[in-house]
């Protein structure tokens, strides 16, 4: 089942669109990586997502039911971690937790079951100082267990790691992925090491749209045939090869890379190296990252 679809999505600001036409779908327990350079419109479309922002055409639908703006049916569906999370500092998390769940109407009993549950789950179980003393990667992870308080289907976490360092990354993304049995997550960022390292699926927006999309390995089969690297013991071999086939770039005195070569193209180098008698360290096609696929897009 899809947790959450957007068809035909549009967004303007003033005579500036942001939004054009987007449409993308996310499937049950799923990590889905939503990646924009900076200003691309990832905010805006999340809080279209939440109901917070008036759509100017098209339908969004989050576990099968449509967002309406001003609404906040399906925001029962939805736990939120905005980009830079606010509370109240002189609180505890317990504490903090305890005013969230109060708010949503949550039983005392339920509060206690589930804050303890969260707080363990981000590593916060231990933690009794005030929030105003938390580190930036702290809060992230108290974020994370509020939006999470009232088991929603759908997390949605605008850039949470973007602000923190390896460790503080690593413990984020460790937690969206222990999440992900009950719960559906959708993080937008621009770090794509974070995106590579738990998405299941991805889209790219660009210029208002999704310029890629689709899980990891189906976006980086399409765009294969990068070319391939040779790497020989003898520069004099490579200079050999090189003579014999056309199009190589220099890598280094010992190394050949053939840009937009295939496989095919490979074969026929496996026969000039065999009739040459040629000896190869190394042979391997070039693999395309989700950085230079991003590079490629955005036209850099
Ligand atoms: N309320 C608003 N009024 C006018 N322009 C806006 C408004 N909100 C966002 N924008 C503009 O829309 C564009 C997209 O902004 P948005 O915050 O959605 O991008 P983003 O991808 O989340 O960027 P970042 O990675 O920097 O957070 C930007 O040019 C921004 O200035």
């Amino acid at each position: 089942m899809d947790m959450l679809t957007l068809s035909h999505v549009s967004k303007s600001f003033g005579s500036k669109k942001i939004i054009d036409d987007l449409s993308f779908t996310v499937p049950e327990h799923c990590v889905y990586g939503f990646i924009g350079q900076n200003g691309a419109g990832k905010t805006t479309t999340m809080k279209m997502i939440l109901g917070l922002l008036q759509t100017d055409s098209g339908t969004i639908k989050v576990n099968g039911e449509t967002v309406r703006y001003g609404q906040n049916r399906t925001n029962r569906y939805m736990g939120y971690l905005p980009d830079v999370p606010e509370f109240y500092g002189y609180m505890t998390p317990s504490e903090y937790l305890r005013l969230c769940g109060e708010i949503t109407g949550m039983s005392s009993a339920g509060i206690r079951k589930k804050s303890d549950e969260l707080l363990h789950l981000v590593g916060l179980d231990k933690e009794n100082k005030r929030i105003h003393g938390f580190s930036r990667g702290m809060k992230q992870r108290l974020g994370i267990a509020q939006a999470l308080l009232n088991e929603p289907k759908l997390l949605i976490c605008d850039e949470p790691t973007s602000a923190l360092d390896p460790l503080g990354r690593k413990e984020i993304l460790d937690i969206l992925l222990s999440v992900k049995d009950h719960t559906t997550v959708v993080f937008s960022t621009h770090i794509l090491s974070d995106v590579e390292r738990i998405c299941d699926e991805i889209a790219l927006l660009h210029n208002g749209r999704t310029a890629l999309k689709g899980t990891l390995e189906e976006i980086k089969s399409r765009r294969k045939g990068n070319g391939f690297d040779i790497e020989f013991y003898t520069p004099q071999d490579a200079d050999a090869f090189a003579a014999s086939m056309s199009g190589s770039e220099r890598i280094s005195a010992v190394r050949l890379f053939f840009p937009g070569k295939d496989e095919k193209d490979m074969t026929h180098a496996m026969k000039i190296l065999a009739d040459n008698a040629l000896c190869v360290q190394k042979v391997e096609m070039r693999e395309a990252t989700l950085e230079n696929l991003f590079m490629e897009v955005i036209g850099i």
